[in-house]
């Protein structure tokens, strides 16, 4: 159970892709703000608009660049262009691959889980060994066009009982509505959102972004 002592709820935003909505962002103190590069999601920044965004973050936040099982080149352009404080692996990365990415570009790894049930679990130890981060997120269904940001949420109760790593990250269908029982009923100290902060796919709402912030930190 939480206690008046611990410390906020730490949030990432995920998927900005304007400067405006980044400020919004960065004026309420978030603690990492996610660029998605996937030229499939509605949230895609090529790198130069990420470089830019980056820069506008720098020293304000954390900045992650999110990539789905991007080979070395994609990796070093992105490293190059964005100086990501931190990589998100959202695609099907082996925990071989983490360890590789780790390696070769000296940027921590966070590594995103897709989880619908308990035997989904079974492959959180292998990447919890190897990245330093862990994300928990839905699994996307089979048809999804994408592999998150789908603004679905996973059944929470499987997470019951477990021991989870140190630093593991909450996300799934989060929004301002249900970010507090998702931090109560979990226990995990951060949290990360797209879709709940948006009013149409990709289109981030400074409105919606100030509501999910004081939502999680009212938490604690
Ligand atoms: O957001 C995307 O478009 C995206 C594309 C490809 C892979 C992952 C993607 N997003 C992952 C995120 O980090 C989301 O924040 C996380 O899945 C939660 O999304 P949501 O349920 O929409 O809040």
């Amino acid at each position: 159970m939480a206690s008046a002592i611990d410390p906020p709820a730490r949030i990432k935003i995920c998927g900005l892709s304007t400067r405006e909505t980044l400020d919004a962002a960065l004026a309420l103190g978030v603690d990492w703000i996610g660029l998605v590069h996937f030229p499939r999601s509605p949230r895609h920044v090529d790198f130069a608009s990420a470089a830019a965004l980056s820069s506008q973050a720098r020293g304000r936040a954390e900045r992650v660049v999110l990539l789905v099982d991007p080979d070395d080149v994609l990796l070093s352009r992105a490293v190059e262009a964005i100086d990501p404080d931190l990589i998100q692996l959202h695609g099907r990365e082996s925990p071989e691959r983490v360890t590789a990415i780790r390696a070769s570009t000296g940027r921590p790894v966070m590594k995103a889980l897709g989880l619908a049930t308990t035997a989904d679990l079974a492959a959180l130890p292998a990447y919890a060994a190897v990245a330093d981060r862990i994300l928990l997120d839905a699994k996307a269904p089979p048809d999804a066009a994408l592999p998150g940001g789908n603004g679905r949420s996973f059944d929470w109760t499987i997470l019951a009982g477990l021991d989870l790593p140190s630093g593991t990250m909450l996300s799934g269908g989060l929004d301002a509505g249900n970010v507090a029982e998702a931090l109560a009923r979990t226990q995990l100290g951060a949290v990360d959102v797209s879709s709940g902060v948006e009013t149409a796919p990709g289109v981030k709402d400074p409105g919606k972004i100030a509501a999910f912030v004081a939502a999680a930190r009212a938490t604690r």
